[in-house]
């Protein structure tokens, strides 16, 4: 269930096997989903349906993602919550389904991936991989290979390393936008502020796309957002006062940051999310939006999210937030 070690030295190699802190349960839908467990009670569930991250607990056993208590877990519709996959389209950035279909199909666990660098700070991780269906070719008529691996730090820090592939056999190129659609789960989305956006550009989606500079500093919530922050840096946080939590959410290959809160009104004309869910919610989106990612064939994109929460927050003076973003 996990990577496939190329040549390597024997400590790597041991490194590389099958983690037995992975198991494979059926769940309430009849589906499949995968378990990693760390130490003490850090663990991260991923449903194959999405090829999906579903859960994502600390040490304490604590839920730090967001799933809606009105969530399908089963197709067709993709699963509110978690870390949705959004590809080969963000948004409404092309003609396909909103976010693509990636969330929406069944993902395989890949017994034999090509290997990654070796990283000793990980405990458990699994391989996906999803190939177009037929279906999927007439929608979007490129063949490619997307592999996910997904995996569980030391700390209980939890990575996803997208691999994208370009397997078309008539030389054709093709190009596509992509997003770690990340719900985090917060106390009171009014006691939250995000830092590392603040000057940036970017495109407001409840505004035609227009494009804004963010004015004034940390982010604070009070209405509805749904952003596109442009050519953010590689590291934001998520400071939520109440929890005294921070979530750093640090991003490689991917340009952009989306976030996004429904708020009142547009939380109640969702079918699957609870009128007042959009209060403990934030979704934080490390994405490739403006300019789409163009594979000719042969060529692979990588595109990484790695999270972690740590247990104090900037008013409490424990952390410095200079060393969270720029670190
Ligand atoms: O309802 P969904 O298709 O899951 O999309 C939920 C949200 O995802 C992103 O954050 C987009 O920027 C929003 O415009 C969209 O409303």
């Amino acid at each position: 269930m996990a990577a496939a070690a190329a040549p390597q030295s024997p400590q790597q190699q041991q490194q590389q096997q099958p983690s037995p802190l992975v198991e494979r349960v059926k769940t309430a839908a009849g589906l499949e989903k995968l378990v990693l467990r760390g130490q003490r009670n850090c663990s991260v569930e991923i449903s194959l349906y999405g090829g999906q991250v579903t859960s994502w607990k600390n040490d304490y056993g604590e839920e730090l993602l967001f799933v809606s208590s009105k969530a399908n877990f089963k197709p067709p519709k993709p699963i509110r919550g978690g870390i949705p996959i959004c590809f080969p389209q963000f948004g409404t950035h092309g003609n396909l389904e909103q976010h693509g279909f990636a969330r929406n199909r069944l993902w395989t666990v890949d017994d034999n991936p090509p290997p990654l660098p070796i990283n000793p700070a990980i405990k458990a991780f699994v391989d996906l991989i999803l190939k177009p269906s037929e279906d999927d070719l007439k929608v979007w008529p490129h063949s490619f290979e997307f592999r996910l691996r997904i995996a569980l730090g030391q700390g209980g820090d939890l990575s996803l390393t997208s691999r994208i592939r370009n397997t078309n056999t008539d030389g054709r190129p093709f190009s596509y936008t992509f997003a770690y659609h990340t719900h985090f789960s917060v106390s009171d989305i009014s006691e939250v502020r995000v830092e590392g956006l603040e000057t940036m550009d970017y495109l407001d989606n409840i505004k035609g796309k227009e494009r804004f500079t963010e004015q004034g500093d940390a982010i604070v919530f009070e209405s509805e957002v749904d952003k596109v922050y442009l050519a953010a840096p590689s590291k934001v946080a998520i400071i939520d006062h109440e929890k005294k939590r921070t979530f750093v959410v640090t991003k490689e290959g991917l340009p952009d940051a989306v976030v996004w809160n429904p708020w009142d009104k547009k939380a109640k004309a969702m079918q699957d999310f609870g009128d007042a869910e959009y209060k403990h919610m934030l979704c934080v989106e490390p994405a490739a939006v403006e300019k789409p990612i163009t594979l000719k064939p042969g060529e692979e994109w990588k595109g990484r999210l790695a999270l972690s929460a740590v247990p104090s927050s900037y008013c409490s003076g424990q952390l410095d937030p200079q060393r969270v973003l720029h670190g």
